[in-house]
């Protein structure tokens, strides 16, 4: 099958997000528009300009600029805004779940109230579900270079809105933060019924990740590709199926792999690990979820099941109820069914 029959294929194949940033789909349009509507100056003329400046090296130069753009949110309309604009994505790219992270820490360490944040997030959410027919879920992440402290602060700010939120994760600056640094705030979350997960093995060693799943106790390892430096780990992932939310436009923009060629997704995937596709911070890295499906499949030859896996991974690594698993997958297979025919 050539590129472009294969780039229609995932076009129209169903897709499950499970790795997504609100604050990364602040598209350099939309930061000009609420800088002005809320009288905020940034430091550029032009969205080409702003465009210009996503150069990054590492991981901390992505997160120098996205902390930056993302203090023109202000009101609940802005958080709402932000929200509907990355869902319209979503049904552009036929994404049918998604489960979208926010750093509270983020905005309430400028001044803005955290029921300002999740009340508009949260809005715009159930308006997808009505309007666009998409179903989400919200995880908060505590930003891993902040102390544990005002972790501990953020998840109480939180336990009003807990039938809101599934879930907590662990994001930011990961070398230099280990995994022990937040291992209370966790154990806390866990009792009051959140779910888990963080970001490791992104920048920093495979170690990350089993420390992770081992002091943090997450469900899923978000990003987890440095996993390919231990073996053993390796296996022990593939053998439990601990989901991965790996995220290959990011990865390469972020140098973790200077080519998409040299990306390890595929290899994982064929050694029966858990792993998904995901956008991470599509506004910054490049693109939507069918942008980094496309850029795997170019870079790596693959069958249509096995592009369809990383959805049938997607949804078993969901934190979706049991049936709603089962008519996702129905779905997803009706659609590799349907091509084949
Ligand atoms: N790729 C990433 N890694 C860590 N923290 C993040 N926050 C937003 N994107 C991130
Ligand atoms: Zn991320």
């Amino acid at each position: 099958m050539n590129a472009s029959s294969q780039h229609a294929f995932i076009a129209g194949l169903p897709k499950v997000e499970l790795h997504l940033h609100l604050e990364g789909t602040l598209e350099p349009e939309l930061m000009f528009a609420l800088a002005e509507r809320n009288q905020i100056s940034i430091p550029y003329k032009t969205t080409d300009e702003i465009r210009a400046a996503y150069k990054f090296h590492n991981l901390q130069s992505f997160l120098d600029i996205y902390y930056q753009g993302a203090g023109v949110l202000i009101t609940e309309q802005d958080f709402f805004d932000l929200t509907w604009a990355y869902l319209e994505h979503c049904k552009q790219d036929n994404v049918i779940h998604t489960e979208v992270f926010f750093d509270p820490q983020t905005h309430t360490d400028r001044g803005i109230s955290f029921d300002t944040v999740i009340q508009g997030i949260h809005r715009a959410l159930e308006q997808g579900r009505e309007e666009l027919g998409i179903t989400s879920k919200i995880i908060m992440c505590f930003l891993r270079h902040l102390d544990e402290d005002s972790a501990i602060e953020t998840l109480n700010q939180a336990l009003p809105y807990k039938d809101w939120i599934i879930g907590v994760g662990l994001d930011s600056t990961e070398i230099g933060n280990p995994p022990h640094k937040h291992e209370k705030v966790f154990a806390m979350a866990r009792e009051h019924g959140f779910l888990t997960v963080s970001h490791a093995g992104e920048e920093g060693p495979a170690q990350n990740i089993i420390d992770t799943l081992e002091v943090l106790k997450t469900s899923r390892i978000d990003h987890g590709v440095r996993c390919a430096d231990d073996e053993q780990l390796v296996n022990q992932l593939a053998e439990d199926r601990t989901p991965l939310t790996v995220c290959p436009l990011s990865n390469t923009a972020l140098k973790v792999f200077e080519e998409m060629e040299e990306h390890n997704i595929v290899e994982l995937l064929r050694k029966g690990l858990c792993v998904t596709i995901n956008s991470d911070d599509p506004a910054y890295f490049g693109g939507y979820m069918n942008d980094n499906f496309n850029a795997v499949a170019d870079a790596h030859a693959m069958t249509e099941q096995e592009i369809a896996q990383f959805t049938f991974n997607a949804i078993e690594a969901s934190f979706i109820t049991t049936a709603e698993r089962e008519r996702l997958r129905k779905i997803t297979q009706d659609y590799l069914d349907s091509f084949k025919a």
